[in-house]
């Protein structure tokens, strides 16, 4: 169990806010922190990776505290079992994907998990080659590879897909899964996608104002089947025409943009770049399979 319970008091966008956290974790979930943005979540995942200093607060982790603010323990970051993969991959440029690897292993430890990983999310091709020369998701792949390098018990996960499209994610989501159960970690992501949330995690934490609003499974948390909808999507805003009383939505799903009519109502609580789910009730789709 990774138990979480601390305080810090934050400036936001609009003054003081306390980050007020305290929960529990059950080893191996998969979780997922949710919730607009400064809500605080990049700071709970510094918080635990030793980062950034609660004022005050404790963290165990299966057992072992990694922090007592009472009692003055406080393990360094080294020290924590915790692999960190951010939005931005930060890998050394001067090094290729082996040496990126190499460089994470500790001197004492076993030099077989770099190939075991390269294998794991296929960068065998790629492992003599510089960063630069690599897309966005291959360069992520690395990051993810390098996070694991010294087996963390937890996976701390920063929006880590938000940049790259919706094909390379869904394939780095597979490799998360992936290693997440084949290194039995806990992993914590943060992401904004809904759909990415309902694929990967076990587990939501809703953060608003620095307090956890709700938390739960993931089904329960996104009780999309309160709706009874027979076919659900979920996609990004990118435009509104207002006609008369009515509302033209673009919506962009996956690849392709649709044109949803919405009423008053709906329309009125929108705005570009807002993530919405769309469900129909009754209707006859036409199915054709493609390529
Ligand atoms: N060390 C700090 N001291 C004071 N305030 C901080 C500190 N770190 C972050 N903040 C503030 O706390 C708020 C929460 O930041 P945080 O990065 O945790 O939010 P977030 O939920 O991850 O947001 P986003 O989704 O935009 O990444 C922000 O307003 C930020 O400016």
């Amino acid at each position: 169990m990774i138990a979480l319970n601390f305080q810090k008091k934050l400036i936001a966008a609009n003054g003081k806010m306390l980050l007020s956290v305290e929960t529990l974790i059950k080893e191996g979930s998969l979780v997922t922190l949710f919730g607009k943005s400064g809500a605080g979540k990049t700071t709970i995942l510094r918080i635990l990776a030793g980062l950034t200093q609660p004022d005050s607060g404790k963290i165990s982790v299966h057992n072992s505290i990694w922090l007592d603010t009472q009692n003055n323990i406080n393990l360094k970051p080294q020290k924590r079992k915790v692999g960190y993969v951010f939005q931005d991959y930060a890998l050394f440029p001067n090094m290729t994907v082996k040496e990126n690897l190499e460089f994470a292993l500790n001197k004492e430890d076993n030099s077989n998990i770099i190939n075991h990983l390269i294998e794991m999310v296929e960068l065998g091709e790629l492992q003599h080659r510089k960063p630069f020369t690599l897309s966005g998701g291959q360069q992520q792949r690395v990051a993810l590879a390098r996070a694991l390098v010294q087996k963390p018990k937890i996976l701390l996960l920063d929006e880590p897909l938000s940049a790259l499209d919706e094909e390379i994610r869904y394939k780095l989501q597979k490799y998360i899964l992936t290693v997440h159960k084949e290194f039995g970690l806990t992993t914590l992501l943060i992401s904004h996608d809904v759909s990415e949330v309902l694929r990967m995690s076990d587990l939501v934490i809703e953060l608003n104002e620095g307090k956890i609003i709700r938390q739960g499974p993931t089904n329960q948390i996104f009780n999309y089947q309160d709706l009874s909808a027979k076919f659900q999507l979920t996609g990004t805003l990118i435009q509104i025409i207002k006609q008369d009383f009515i509302y033209i939505l673009s919506v962009q799903i996956g690849k392709d943009i649709v044109k949803i009519v919405a009423d008053e109502s709906e329309g009125n609580n929108l705005a570009i770049g807002d993530k919405i789910l769309v469900s129909a009730k009754a209707f006859n789709p036409i199915i054709q399979k493609i390529g």
